[in-house]
This record gives C-alpha cells, structure tokens and sequence, in this order.
C-alpha cells in the first residue's frame, strides 16, 4: 500500500537519518526541487549512503532524481539505482524520459545482477503535456507501478492559481485517476502545502479519495497519520463489507442473485466493493 509517500530534502543529514521511522508507507528522498543546486552532488551520496546503511523496513525506499534533460538525471540515476532502490520518481514526467530511464535501469541492473525490472518507476505528472499524455506515459514501461500528481508544478505550467479548495486541480485528479484505474496503477495525490492546517488536509485527503486517489504525497512528517487514516478503511467500512459478504453468501444459497440489505439494493458490483474493502484492511494490517 502506498497510503503516504513523505518527501525528505536529500541534502538534510538529519532528517534522512530519522526517515524510516516517520509512518510513511514509502519516503521519497528528494534530489530535485528540495535541494539547491550547489548541494546537488552532497546530497546524491547521502542518499546513496542513507540507502547502503539505514533500515527502512516495509516503508518503499524511492528516489526523486532531477530532470533527464540534464547530466544531473543522468548522474543520480548511475549513482542511485545502483544501490538498488524500490523506485524512482520522475519528476515532470515525458513518454520519451520514461522510455530512456527504463533502458538505463535495464543496463545498470545486468551490470549489477540485480534482477531485470526490480526497480519501478513513478512519473510525477506536472505539467499540462505530460497530464494529456499520462495514459501513454504509464504504458511507456512495465516498471510503472503509480503515478503521483504534482500541483504546483502544474498549475504554475498552466498558469493558474493554486488554491486549497483545489477546483482548479479536479480535471488533473479526475484524468490521473481514470488512467490509473485503466491501467491498474496507483494514483498518488499532490502534497497539502500548508504543514499547520490539519483540517485544511483532512479535507483536501477526503476529496481526494472521493474521487479515486489512493493515497497521498506528504511534506512533512506531522502529515503522515492523518493520510494513512484517511486511505485506510474505516472501522464502519470494514463492518459494512463483512455484512454485504454475509449477506451474499445467505442469498446466494437462496439463489438470489440480488438482495437489499438495509433497504439499500446489493448485487455483483456491491460485492466486488466489499470484497475490495476487506483487502485493502488486510494490506494495511487492520485484519
Ligand atoms: C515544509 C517544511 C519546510 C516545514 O518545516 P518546519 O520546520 O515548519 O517543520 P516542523 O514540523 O516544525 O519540523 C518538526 C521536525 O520534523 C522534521 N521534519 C520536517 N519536515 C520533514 C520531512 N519532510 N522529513 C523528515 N523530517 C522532517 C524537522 O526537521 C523537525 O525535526 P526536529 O528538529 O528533530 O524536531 C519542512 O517540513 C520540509 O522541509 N519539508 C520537505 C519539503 C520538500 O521536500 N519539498 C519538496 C517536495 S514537494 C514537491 O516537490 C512537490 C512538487 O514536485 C509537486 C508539485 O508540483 O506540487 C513540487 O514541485 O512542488
Ligand atoms: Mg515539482
């Protein structure tokens, strides 16, 4: 489950050492926007020795590298992926980058004798092209595995105004959404940039996963629980799959094939979403 992907700056020794221990599901270690450039090879070997040395457990290790469009995407890539992490995250995302970033994985992981295709690959969508092209960059590599939607990159390519209610970014939200559905990846939603508004968060997590995002990017470690609860199942979910299961299998033996259960009709979609609710609660440990 990739409920909370939190950003750590790659330049900051600290906060990469206290990284695994946050509750995030997957830490991204940032080489792009969060580092200066002067620190940009500084912070390319913490990163690498944070991944040689510290226990992550299950979280995801990714790595956010900088833009192929310069030698710096070419350098974090030769000195990160061969140290193996989970994945790599490409930031504003192009069919042609994420073809070229899966040849250079393939290379470096038969120099390495790491097995073909164990590195995954997450294109962080951003700009106005790379969202009308999101299918094709999804299909472009089977390392593809979710896509993570960048907002303030986007809405600044777009030239719009970021809001916090976030009407400006319901298209790009909708559009990730049902690719990723398509193409059975995970839609990971933008950061909430104000670290202090908790209920500001709360909310913007809620319309999130009203419309299909799976879980949510975080900036700083205060935003972590508040996203795992909101992409978790709740209690009353997991109470209402386990009675629609019950119930369908009492029907079933009666050779009903749809039944109401609360005055609310119950039928094979209604299953497939209950039985959904029950693995999502075992994938998160609540069962
Ligand atoms: C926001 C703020 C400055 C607030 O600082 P504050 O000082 O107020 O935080 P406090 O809560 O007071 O910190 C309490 C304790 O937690 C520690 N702590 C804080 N944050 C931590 C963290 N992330 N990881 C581990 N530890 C952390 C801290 O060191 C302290 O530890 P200690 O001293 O020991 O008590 C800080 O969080 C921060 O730097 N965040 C990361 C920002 C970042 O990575 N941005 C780039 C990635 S987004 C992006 O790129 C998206 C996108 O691509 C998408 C798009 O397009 O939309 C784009 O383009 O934008
Ligand atoms: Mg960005």
């Amino acid at each position: 489950m990739r409920r909370s992907m939190l950003f750590i700056p790659g330049n900051n020794p600290s906060m990469v050492q206290n990284s695994p221990i946050l509750g995030a599901d997957s830490i991204i270690l940032d080489l792009e926007d969060a580092v200066s450039i002067d620190e940009k090879d500084a912070a390319r070997h913490l990163v690498r020795n944070a991944l040689l040395s510290l226990d992550f457990g299950d979280a995801e290790k990714v790595v956010r590298i900088n833009s192929i469009a310069t030698e710096l995407g070419y350098d974090d890539i030769d000195c990160i992926a061969r140290v193996k992490p989970d994945a790599i995250l490409v930031p504003k995302a192009s069919e042609d980058a994420i073809e070229e970033i899966d040849e250079l994985l393939s290379t470096i992981e038969r120099e390495e004798g790491f097995k073909l295709g164990s590195i995954k690959i997450i294109p962080l969508i951003e700009t106005a092209f790379g969202l009308e092209d999101v299918f094709n960059i999804v299909k472009s590599s089977k390392r593809v595995k979710a896509v993570l939607l960048g907002a303030e990159d986007l809405t600044a390519d777009m030239e719009i105004k970021r809001t916090k209610e976030g009407e400006e970014i319901f298209y790009a939200r909708s559009r990730i959404v049902s690719v990723c559905k398509a193409l059975k990846v995970d839609a990971i939603d933008t950061p909430f940039t104000d670290v202090n508004d908790f209920d500001g968060l709360l909310k913007d997590c809620e319309k999130a996963k009203l419309i299909g995002m799976t879980g949510k990017a975080a900036i700083n470690p205060r935003q972590v629980d508040i996203i795992n609860e909101v992409f978790s199942p709740s209690l009353d979910d997991l109470k209402w799959a386990t009675r629609v299961i019950e119930a369908y299998e009492e029907a079933q033996r009666e050779g009903k094939g749809v039944f109401s259960l609360d005055g609310k009709m119950v039928d094979a979609p209604i299953l497939a979403r209950a039985k959904n609710v029950i693995e999502k609660a075992k994938a998160v440990g609540l069962i």
